[in-house]
């Protein structure tokens, strides 16, 4: 696949895609944990790249968002959703949702949706989600006790590349492999021309041994397992709780991840455990001996009575000789003992079994001394066997290991991938379940909606009126201040948002025709001054000539600039929509202004107010169609042309 056919991908993120393993699988699945895995990618960026390659497939142009308060009122929504995620790669992967024109889009997530709003939200599912997040790769950790060995310039490069945990070294003969073999535990020949090789050491030839990172490297799986453990037994429980087919055994899993530690090393092999310590313990185990030699002889030459031959002490005084030689003759047995005691220390203390035991024999001189000096090579010697002994079992068992988790690398992946998914699915399920949502029906002229709630307003949920509402043609709403007319753009924005990302949505039934475009224009702040408004004025000429079936939702336009002025250039442009496929909801207080200015009969919709109530306005929220609503002001001069009684309010009342 040309990476670079995507929307937003040039040559410096085409290259960095080409890198991945399963590029192609992760664009088409949305997969934004894998592709954020490409070098110099940040999974925002994936998420971005994602909806390139989305709306590549689905022809979609990217236009479906055409104002700053269509996309305003996206990232809200979205908001919502990714409010109810566990996983920051669920959130990122919901960005991947984006309302589209393109049925084969809208389909593609409905039946995605739809397969979501079957999942049961359960708390423990929530919770086991929390833990999860997507598979990582360990750092490189050197190796030091094993290296790779070639007479071949090539290979070295290659086996260099594949295996940047190891040494590579370069070998002429067998000699230079001996050589190696004194400095590391295991040496692995990747020429078969040195089969059969003899020299002394782990030597392996594996001409394969490109192939088979699990039995070279090992560690290296160990550590993919023991970085991601926490992932790992999440997805797990995930699962489990539920109730979902995994991609693996999790018994097996989890058998395999309680056999390596955090750092990747080996658990539970009690052998492996005995060599560890050993080698740790050989100082202080051979110096504690030497004590107990030591004690032993002097316990022994202070009971001793010691009994010396004149000549024997004159040679002492005369010639200097050791006290020493003395205790050759005097103390043979005793000094034997010490060293049996000595040597029994070093052994117990060790653990070491026989086989193991050769150099605690020389550890000690056999001629009598006091006090006993251990001989430092012979302890070195035995730290280097009992460490060559560590490693060897050591490596034995993580290739066991690497063999039985390398039959779960791949499956994990998917295991992983699921829990994830499955935030996502939940996300949507949440959201639809928490707003009351129904999947939006395509095929009306326009929109209907029934019962549609918005998720945006100020207050909670539960207290939202629902309200009806049905557009299609261009129309204007009136309606009495805060009635809800804002409030009612914002909803008809979100539902055609949702419904065109493939999301249920929340009102009780709805009904709408996919659109091209959503133009949503928001109050401005004040009137604006000669540049502003002129730009503003470029920005609805562009309108008007854009492309057909749009849904274009304006609010209180008048606010730009004189009330008269206003209802002339809202009548212009609606006059201007009305010959297009378009729908159209302008809200204005100018109505009865615009109708007269308009050359076509323009309809008005109305949010009525039913009554004041304590001096609180009663509203009904669905707009009534081709009503004028009755403005606040009048309703408040009604009120005292009723209360009063002064002629004036009823004469001001019949003006309206
Ligand atoms: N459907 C609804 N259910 C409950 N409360 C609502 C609903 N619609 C609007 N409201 C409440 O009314 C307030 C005013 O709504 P909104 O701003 O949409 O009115 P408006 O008609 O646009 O007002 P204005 O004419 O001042 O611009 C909202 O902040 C909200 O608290």
């Amino acid at each position: 696949m040309e990476f670079t056919a995507i929307p937003g991908v040039g040559e410096k993120t085409a290259a960095s895609l080409a890198r991945l393993d399963d590029a192609e699988r992760a664009l088409r699945d949305g997969d934004v944990a894998a592709l954020a895995r490409a070098p110099g990618l940040t999974e925002g960026r994936a998420a971005a790249i994602a909806r390139g390659a989305i709306r590549r497939r689905h022809g979609d142009d990217g236009d479906f968002l055409a104002t700053d308060r269509s996309r305003e009122l996206y990232e809200d929504v979205l908001g919502l959703l990714q409010a109810r995620t566990q996983t920051t790669y669920a959130e990122k992967r919901l960005e991947t949702l984006f309302p589209s024109s393109t049925e084969s889009r809208i389909e593609e997530v409905r039946a995605f949706a739809a397969d979501a709003m079957k999942r049961d939200v359960d708390d423990a599912v929530l919770e086991a989600l929390s833990g999860v997040s997507p598979l990582t790769s360990p750092p490189t950790q050197r190796v030091r006790e094993r290296c790779l060995a070639t007479a071949d310039a090539e290979r070295y490069a290659e086996a260099e590349a594949a295996y940047p945990e190891l040494s590579v070294e370069i070998v002429e003969d067998a000699r230079d492999v001996a050589e190696l073999a004194r400095s590391y535990s295991t040496v692995v020949v990747l020429d078969e021309s040195f089969a059969g090789i003899d020299v002394e050491g782990d030597v392996r030839v594996r001409p394969d041994a490109l192939e088979h990172p699990e039995d070279i490297v090992p560690e290296r799986l160990l550590d993919f397992f023991a970085v991601n453990r926490g992932r790992l037994e999440a997805s797990a429980e995930v699962h489990e709780a539920a109730g979902m087919e995994p991609t693996c055994s999790l018994a097996e899993l989890r058998d395999g991840l309680s056999r390596v530690d955090d750092d990747g090393e080996l658990v539970g092999d009690e052998e492996l455990a005995r060599l560890t310590a050993a080698v740790d313990d050989v100082d202080a185990a051979v110096s504690t001996a030497e004590s107990v030699a030591n004690d032993h002889l002097r316990d022994a030459i202070r009971e001793q009575d010691v009994t010396i031959e004149g000549t024997d002490f004159l040679s002492l005084v005369e010639q200097g000789a050791r006290v020493d030689s003395l205790l050759d003759r005097e103390l043979a047995d005793e000094y034997d003992d010490a060293l049996t005691k000595a040597r029994e220390h070093v052994v117990d203390s060790l653990s070491l079994q026989s086989g193991e035991t050769g150099p605690v024999d020389r550890l000690f001189p056999s001629d009598p001394s006091f006090p006993v000096d251990h001989r430092e090579d012979v302890a070195a010697r035995l730290e280097t066997e009992l460490g060559a002994a560590r490693d060897q079992r050591a490596a034995r068992l993580k290739a066991d290991l690497a063999t039985d988790l390398g039959d779960l690398r791949d499956p994990v992946e998917e295991l992983v991938r699921d829990a994830l998914e499955l935030d996502v699915e939940l996300a949507v399920a949440r959201f639809a379940t928490e707003f009351d949502c129904v999947m939006p029906e395509f095929g009306h002229a326009g929109f209907a909606i029934e019962g549609g709630r918005s998720p945006l307003l100020d207050v909670p949920f539960e207290e939202v009126d629902p309200v009806d509402y049905e557009v299609s043609g261009v129309t204007l709403l009136s309606g009495v201040n805060s009635g809800g007319k804002t409030s009612t753009l914002d909803l008809v924005g979100v539902v055609v948002l949702l419904a065109q990302m493939g999301l249920p949505v929340p009102a009780e039934r709805v009904e709408l025709g996919v659109v091209e475009e959503l133009h949503y224009y928001e109050k401005s702040q004040g009137t604006l001054d000669a540049g502003a408004f002129e730009s503003t004025l470029r920005d609805f000429a562009t309108l008007t000539e854009g492309a057909a079936n749009r849904l274009v939702l304006v609010d209180e336009l008048e606010s730009i600039t004189e009330p008269g002025a206003s209802a002339k250039i809202i009548a212009g442009i609606l006059e201007e929509l009305d010959g297009q496929e378009t729908t159209a909801v302008f809200v204005s207080h100018l109505a009865g202004g615009i109708r007269e200015a308009a050359e076509f009969p323009v309809a008005v919709d109305g949010i009525e107010a039913v009554g004041l109530e304590d001096g609180e306005l009663q509203v009904n929220r669905s707009p009534v169609k081709d009503h004028l609503a009755r403005s606040t002001p009048e309703l408040i001069v009604e009120k005292l042309a009723g209360e009063s009684g002064n002629a004036f309010y009823d004469r001001l009342l019949k003006k309206f």
